[in-house]
Order: structure tokens, then C-alpha cells, then sequence
């Protein structure tokens, strides 16, 4: 929410403006943080109203920036607060009432019904009390519930009771207990209920947009807070529970899970079969999955079977034939593997990320099938998450870097063991580029730049980016350096010892460090409040990388009016290549800037000739060439760059190419028709968050 305060105006009418907000009135639910900006006059009432409110308690400055846009030729000051609510539940992300009650484990029984577009059937959530209370509070969004009961016992229930009901989070459940659960005692409580044909953690696709156009797909994501949208949860990483499923899908579709399988299928009446899965490992809501389709499976390790529609299938197996290999350094560097399958899943193009680490199945992109294992770094990161996320979980979103952060080092350090520390250093020298770029376009004191963002009532997918993962693992290494590796490699596996099970949050993770290498002087002098709660880049670490130095000598060459020949790049990793390509991107943004673009895109087809990027099968590659020819303005590969962003719904790719077309007038128009289209094809995530991009162009324009 975010109040424009002009001079008009006065500060009581902000003052009142805030206050209402804030508190809340009988149709609107209080909002859990506002923006207040002005600029001249304006800014000392933006000043009067935030201090005013803070000492009045409704809420702390959480945020302040102050600028000096030019208005009208001069340099005017230019306030922006964000006065940030107190949040009253225990976890920013959710309503649930997991302080007082908890739920332990569940039995969810659905039916996939593919014509309406939803699931149906009951969840029985079996939960203890922590303290004497009168109901279980549970997350929802859009459920269509019909009842709730204890046994054979009709319970009393209400959506959104007390005022917690929000776009961000949804609609919470309130279920009332008969008499309060005391603390320690169970209670079974069965609820019935169907999705949303909308969910947005759902998507279904038609039979025609799949590969063997014959049968629909169902395939859902969970992270980071849509598990609500599937079943009524406690849907905060901060619970985990065990669970058994039971998923009833028409025959010949195979339902799989985010579980270890039941074995074959039992045949129910209508032509249907239903599917049983079980999690013993607790695990929290946003690690649910759920896929239906013509599946088929080719066994590619010790452990792993690789899962997709029959017609992938042959090159999924080749390019992810290094998967047992990836799982048996992870297992030497972090610990037992402790969920008993490990297999993947490759969903369709619409899939909205790279990876998803969904616990025994891993859901990954078709974009990772380049043909020659190029980019299964994807699956190194998603098992690396077997120890950090599924085993040691971030407490909530807020410190969604101990997840990511830990998981980019692991990622990054199997990847040492597989090419060497120089291959190490050229990841890294790639991720910082990254780094930079992400910072800037959120802007360089914005909340979501800190490793540990306040994120009260916000939804986590609109803080989405790299910083979490690049910042959080230049923070590791900047301990590890303290340290050295092999003592760093060794904290690792007791970080793993100590959390397993359970939730961390900085603060748990620094006094585990700090415990863990009590008396060593090195650790001593770290910032660690710069790090967690720092805006902006943190120091970029040494990169010393013979690899990153060729791609550094080629970039200048290409630069300096050297053509390039197929030669220079051959026998380089892929990875060399994108270094290039974000070297050249970055260079081009920086001419576009001072208006001299035209001269490096009058070299885009003479680099295409010699290194053939509009042919490349490598998507990673391709995206990067695409936005090169965007940035320089070259009109010739728009519809190369629309087609990408329509076939392809990974957001990584996606998101980054609208907003690219849509920074000029014209390709706006193009980007807003191309999605218009592509839209009902997309992950409702992928749909949510490209619209919202459009539209901050479009107001921004
Ligand atoms: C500070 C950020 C706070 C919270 C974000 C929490 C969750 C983000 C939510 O939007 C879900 C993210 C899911 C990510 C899944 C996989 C990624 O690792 C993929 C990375 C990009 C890609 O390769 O496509
Ligand atoms: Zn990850």
C-alpha cells in the first residue's frame, strides 16, 4: 500500500489516511504496512505522519530513503517511510494458530475431476495442543469447505473469522474444538472440501497442450505460501508434518508425489485408479506436490527413476544420467540421504521455475534438456536441498536465504567435486553479475535486497529473486574464508546434525556458528547484522578463474572490433559461454544508457555467424543472446525474443524478456498482445507476476 502525500493536502489528512489503514475498518482488514512519499514540501509531512504514528504505536518506521529527484530542472528532496504494523501472528506469511496447536500429520484424500478443473475429497489433520485452546486456526485460499468434523461430530467453522482474510494470504479457517484442547492432547479433525477451479498452485493443462496431445496434466507448486490453495494448512515452513495420500485419477493417468510410493494402483469404479503415498519424514506444507499425466519412467540411478511424458523420455534419461553422481558427493559433503527415493520429474514448458526440490520428487524444467547435461546443475542444486530446506528448514520466508543461500554453496561445491575450484570461481564470477542485476532492479535500498527482508503480510513471490541464494552463499563464503574449507565443509555437516527436523532463522544459524567454533578468533570480527539486515551488495568476493580470464580476454577481443570464429568457444564449458553473453549484456546496457548502442548491435550477426547463438539448443544461452538483441534495439530478433516468452513459462526466462520488450513503446504493445495470448497457457504464478510487470512498466512509462 503505498499513500502519495502531496502539499495539498495536510498532514492530519495522512495522519487520519495511515491511520485508517492501519487499523483497519469494518469491510477493509488492516493493512499490514504503508508507503508514505513525497517529495519538497511534501517530505516533511511524510517526516511528521510516519513519526506520529510510531509514537502513537500503530507502527514503526520500518524502512526510510530519502532522495533528490530532479523536479522541474532542480533537485528536490524526496522522502519515502514505511511504517510497518506489528504483526499478530506467529508467522508473517499466515494466520495459523501453530503457538497453540499444531498439526502433526495428515491424510489427504483427493479426487482429480480434470472437466471441473479441481480436486475434491477431505484432509484429516491429526493435531496436539501446545497450550489450552478453544480452535485450530488453518490457512485456505478459495476452498470450497462443507464441513468439519471430530469423528462423527459436526464442527462449528468460519473463513476469515476475526478479519484474516487478505489478497497476500488468503482466508483463514477457524475450526472450534467442542471443549479446548488441552495442551499435550491429540484431536483428529476431518474437513471436506474442493479447490478452486483458480488455484493459483494449481495448473492444469489441456490434452493439446501436451506433447502426446491425447490426455490432460495436473502438476501443482506449492512454494512458497499456495499450499493453502490445495488443502486447509498450516501453511508456514515454521510446522512440518508426515502424510499419507490417497489421489484418485482417471485411468491411464499416473499420480505422483512428493512421497514414496505405495506400489501399484488400486482400481476404483468409474475408470478410475487411486494412488498411496507416504511421507514419513515431517516435512512443512509448501514441500506438497502433486502431478497427474501420461506419465512413464526410465530408472537413471541407484535410487532414481526419471519421470515425464513417453515422448521426452529417452533424452530426459541421457541428460540427467549424472544424478547418482551429484547425490553420492552430496551425501560425503552434507550427510546421509535420508529420503529413500530420489527421482525427477520434468514437467512441461509451462513449469514456472528451474527446479523444485518437492522431497523423493524433484519437479525440474524441460529447459534443462540441452542435450548434452550442460545445465543439470539445476538437479545438483534440488538435491542439495535434500539437506538444506527439506531437512534443515528456513523458520519463515523472512530467512529464506538459510534455504537458498546454503543450497547455492552446496550447489556451486558439488560442482567443485565434479569440474575443480577454477569451475567453482566461474559460477561464482556468473552470480555476481546476477547479484548486481537483481539489486538494481528492485533498487539498491530496498527492503527486499536485505538477506533477512520483514515481510509481514506480504506474499513471498512478490520478494522472489536471486539476491536470497547469491547473497546468502557470498555470506558463507565470506565464513568459509574465515575458516578455512575443510573445517567450513565440516560446520557444514553440524549445521545439517543440528537442524535436521527442525527450523532455523539467523539467529539460531549464528549462535549454532558461532558455537561450533567457540574461542576461534577468525569468527570473531563478523558484521553480522550488516549481513542479515544490510539493503544492497554485500562485498563481492576475490574471483581468481582461468576459465572466467578466457571468456575476460574474448569479451575485450569482440569488444575491439575482433569478429570471433566457432574456434574461440570450443571446448568451453556452456557456463564460459553464458559469462560471455552477460559480459556483452552488461556492456550494451551500459552504451544504451549514453545512447551509443548502434555500434555493438551492428556486430549481433557477425557473432551469430561465428558462434551460431540463434541456432543454440541451450536455453540458457538462447535467453541471454535474446536479450542482447533487446537491450541494443535490434528489431530483427523481437519475435525470436516473443516466441521464447510464450513457449517458455520458467520465469527466470519469462519474466525478464517481457520486461525487456516492454521498456519501449512499441514492443509494449507487442509484449501486452503476446501475453494477452499466452496468458491461459502460462503457471497462474508465471500469469500473476508477468501482469504485474506490465503493468509497473506501463505506469512507469
Ligand atoms: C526474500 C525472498 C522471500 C521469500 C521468497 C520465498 C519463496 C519464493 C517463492 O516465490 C517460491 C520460489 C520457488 C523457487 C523454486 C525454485 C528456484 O530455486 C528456481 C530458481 C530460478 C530458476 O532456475 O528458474
Ligand atoms: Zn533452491
Amino acid at each position: 500500500m503505498e499513500l502519495k502525500v502531496t502539499s495539498k493536502k495536510g498532514t492530519g489528512f495522512y495522519l487520519r489516511a495511515a491511520a485508517t489503514f492501519l487499523r483497519g475498518t469494518a469491510d477493509k482488514p488492516p493493512v499490514p504496512s504503508i508507503v508514505l512519499s513525497g517529495a519538497g514540501s511534501a517530505a516533511s509531512i511524510v517526516a511528521d505522519v510516519a513519526r506520529t504514528i510510531e509514537k502513537q504505536g500503530l507502527a514503526k518506521i520500518s524502512h526510510l530513503e530519502t532522495s533528490f529527484p530532479e523536479v522541474g530542472g532542480r533537485a528536490a528532496p524526496r522522502l519515502a517511510a514505511t511504517l510497518t504494523a506489528p504483526w499478530p501472528y506467529p508467522d508473517p506469511g499466515s494466520y495459523s494458530n501453530f503457538d497453540q496447536v499444531v498439526v502433526e500429520s495428515y491424510d489427504l484424500d483427493q479426487e482429480i475431476d480434470f472437466d471441473k478443473g479441481v480436486l475434491r475429497g477431505s484432509i484429516l489433520l491429526h493435531v496436539r495442543g501446545l497450550e489450552s485452546s478453544n480452535s485450530v486456526v488453518l490457512d485456505t485460499r478459495g476452498l470450497a469447505v462443507t464441513g468439519a468434523f471430530l469423528g462423527s461430530e459436526t464442527l462449528q467453522w468460519e473463513v476469515g473469522s476475526k478479519g484474516r482474510k487478505s489478497e497476500a494470504l488468503g482466508e483463514a479457517l477457524e475450526i472450534y474444538f467442542p471443549k479446548p484442547l488441552a495442551a499435550k492432547e491429540t484431536a483428529s479433525i476431518r474437513v471436506e472440501y474442493s479447490t478452486a477451479p483458480d488455484a493459483v498452485a494449481v495448473q492444469i493443462l489441456s490434452p493439446e497442450q501436451t506433447m502426446g496431445k491425447q490426455h490432460p496434466y495436473l502438476f501443482t507448486q506449492c512454494q512458497a505460501i499456495h499450499a493453502r490453495c490445495l488443502m486447509p494448512c498450516q501453511d508456514t515452513p515454521g510446522v512440518k508434518s508426515s502424510y499419507k495420500a490417497k489421489i484418485t485419477a482417471p485411468a491411464p493417468l499416473t499420480v505422483l508425489m512428493s512421497a514414496v510410493s505405495e506400489g501399484e494402483p488400486e482400481s476404483v469404479e468409474g475408470g478410475k485408479r487411486r494412488f498411496a503415498f507416504t511421507q514419513k519424514v515431517p516435512i512443512p506444507s509448501y514441500l506438497l506436490a502433486i502431478a497427474c499425466g501420461n506419465l512413464v519412467s526410465r530408472k537413471i540411478g541407484q535410487r532414481s527413476h526419471v519421470w515425464s511424458e513417453p515422448e521426452a523420455i529417452e533424452a530426459c534419461a541421457f541428460e540427467f544420467s549424472d544424478t547418482d553422481k551429484f547425490m553420492s558427493i552430496g551425501e560425503k559433503l552434507f550427510g546421509e540421504y535420508v529420503w529413500g527415493v530420489y527421482d525427477l520429474l520434468v514437467l512441461p514448458p509451462s513449469f514456472p521455475y528451474g527446479g523444485m526440490e518437492n522431497p523423493c520428487l524433484t519437479f525440474v524444467t524441460p529447459t534443462l534438456l540441452a542435450g548434452d547435461k550442460s545445465l543439470a546443475d539445476v538437479v545438483a542444486h534440488e538435491i542439495t536441498h535434500s539437506w538444506f530446506g527439506n531437512l534443515c528448514t528456513n523458520r519463515s520466508w523472512e530467512c529464506f536465504w538459510l534455504n537458498e543461500g546454503f543450497t547455492k554453496f552446496g550447489e556451486c561445491r558439488i560442482m567443485q567435486n565434479m569440474h575443480g575450484k577454477d569451475y567453482e570461481q566461474l559460477l561464482l564470477r556468473n552470480l555476481c553479475l546476477k547479484l548486481k542485476e537483481d539489486v538494481a532492479l528492485f533498487g539498491t535500498g530496498h527492503e527486499f535486497t536485505k538477506l533477512c527482508p520483514r515481510l509481514p503480510g506480504v506474499d513471498p513471490d512478490d520478494a522472489f529473486s536471486g539476491i536470497p541464494y547469491v547473497k546468502g552463499q557470498m555470506m558463507l563464503l565470506h565464513l568459509e574464508s574465515l575458516v578455512g574449507q575443510e573445517r567450513f565443509e565440516a560446520y557444514l555437516r553440524a549445521h545439517v546434525k543440528r537442524f535436521t527436523g527442525g527450523c532455523l532463522d539467523e539467529k539460531d544459524f549464528k549462535s549454532f556458528f558461532l558455537e561450533h567454533f567457540a574461542g576461534e578468533p577468525a569468527v570473531q570480527g563478523v558484521d553480522w547484522n550488516t549481513w542479515f539486515y544490510g539493503c544492497g551488495l554485500p562485498p563481492m568476493p576475490e574471483v581468481d578463474s582461468r576459465l572466467a580470464k578466457e571468456v575476460d580476454l574474448l569479451c575485450a577481443s569482440l569488444l575491439g572490433g575482433y569478429d570471433g570464429a566457432a574456434e574461440d568457444i570450443k571446448g568451453w564449458f556452456p557456463a564460459q559461454t553464458e559469462l560471455l553473453l552477460d559480459r556483452l549484456i552488461d556492456h550494451a546496457r551500459e552504451q544504451a544508457e549514453k545512447k551509443q548502442v548502434e555500434e555493438v548491435k551492428s556486430k549481433l550477426d557477425v557473432w551469430n555467424a561465428a558462434y551460431q547463438f540463434d541456432q543454440t539448443k541451450n536455453s540458457e544461452l538462447r535467453f541471454r543472446w535474446l536479450m542482447l538483441a533487446l537491450v541494443c534495439g535490434d528489431e530483427s530478433r523481437v519475435d525470436a525474443a516473443i516466441a521464447m516468452a510464450k513457449e517458455v513459462g520458467r520465469m527466470k526466462f519469462t519474466r525478464p524478456l517481457y520486461r525487456e520488450l516492454a521498456k519501449q513503446a512499441g514492443r509494449r504493445e507487442k509484449a501486452k498482445a503476446a501475453f494477452a495470448v499466452a496468458k491461459a497457457t502460462y503457471h497462474p504464478i508465471t500469469a500473476k507476476m508477468v501482469a504485474q510487470d506490465l503493468a509497473k512498466a506501463g505506469a512507469e512509462s
